[in-house]
């Protein structure tokens, strides 16, 4: 679902340019829920945003959900993410004055690949299986920060796409709600979703298959978590 070979990102910057990714190679299976760990800088968040098409790679390849990211011009990006991936994010980016039911469609309303009258409906499904059904009709400011992160689980499943990518999304939430949140990331993973979770989370066994640790924008080590 995913294929990553010699990937390479670079920064402009006053001196010269930065290296941010340094020939990675990764590759992630459907039904596969992989962790990206690393220090500060290290350059995940880069390995998601070109993942997510959000940014572009300076060389080397990136496959993702049956598209060359690298070879794909920028117009057709848009399209593509809204159907191929879901994003989840640390602070949940959920619209503050809509409500929860109107969030999770908001995808299904920019794709347009479910059918209007389908949307509340599959709206509500998701939700409830997240957990939360019971607040669908609240706004975000409403619910927990679990319970927000769950909401924008629901969204990023919207439009059912292959690949979940997420960038610390138990960082803003106590210990408990975070192990519930990666609890449903590996179910999504058992499923058959293709997951990339970047996190500072250190025990990950019982959720993640895999960990890849980035050192200074490289892969220093790509290894399976023991159960
Ligand atoms: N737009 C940019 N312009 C210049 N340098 C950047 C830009 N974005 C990121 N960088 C640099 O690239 C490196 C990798 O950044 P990145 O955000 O990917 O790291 P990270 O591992 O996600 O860090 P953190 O854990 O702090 O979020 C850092 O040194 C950062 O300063």
């Amino acid at each position: 679902m995913i294929r990553v070979h010699d990937l390479a990102k670079t920064y402009p910057m006053p001196g010269g340019e930065f290296p941010a990714l340094t020939g990675v190679d990764i590759s992630v299976e459907a039904g596969e829920f992989v962790a990206v760990v690393g220090r500060s800088g290290s350059g995940k968040t880069t390995l998601l945003n070109l993942l997510a098409g959000i940014d572009r790679p300076t060389a080397g390849q990136i496959r993702v959900a049956g598209i060359a990211l690298h070879e794909v011009p920028e117009a057709r990006l848009a399209a593509w993410r809204g159907r191929a991936v879901g994003l989840v994010f640390q602070f949940f980016q959920l619209l503050p004055t809509l409500t929860v039911a109107e969030n999770v469609m908001l995808p299904m309303d920019f794709c347009g690949t479910v059918p209007a009258r389908r949307r509340r409906p599959l709206a509500l499904e998701l939700l409830s299986r997240v957990g939360i059904a019971d607040h669908a009709d609240k706004v975000p400011a409403g619910l927990s920060g679990g319970q927000q992160q769950r909401a924008a689980i629901a969204r990023a499943l919207a439009n059912d796409p292959p690949v979940i990518l997420a960038d610390e999304p138990t960082g803003n939430l106590d210990s408990s709600t975070a192990e519930a949140v990666l609890g449903l990331f590996r179910d999504l993973a058992r499923a058959g979703k293709a997951v990339v979770m970047v996190t500072h989370e250190r025990d990950l066994s019982g959720y993640a298959d895999r960990l890849v640790t980035l050192v200074d924008g490289r892969v220093a080590e790509d290894v399976a978590v023991s159960a």
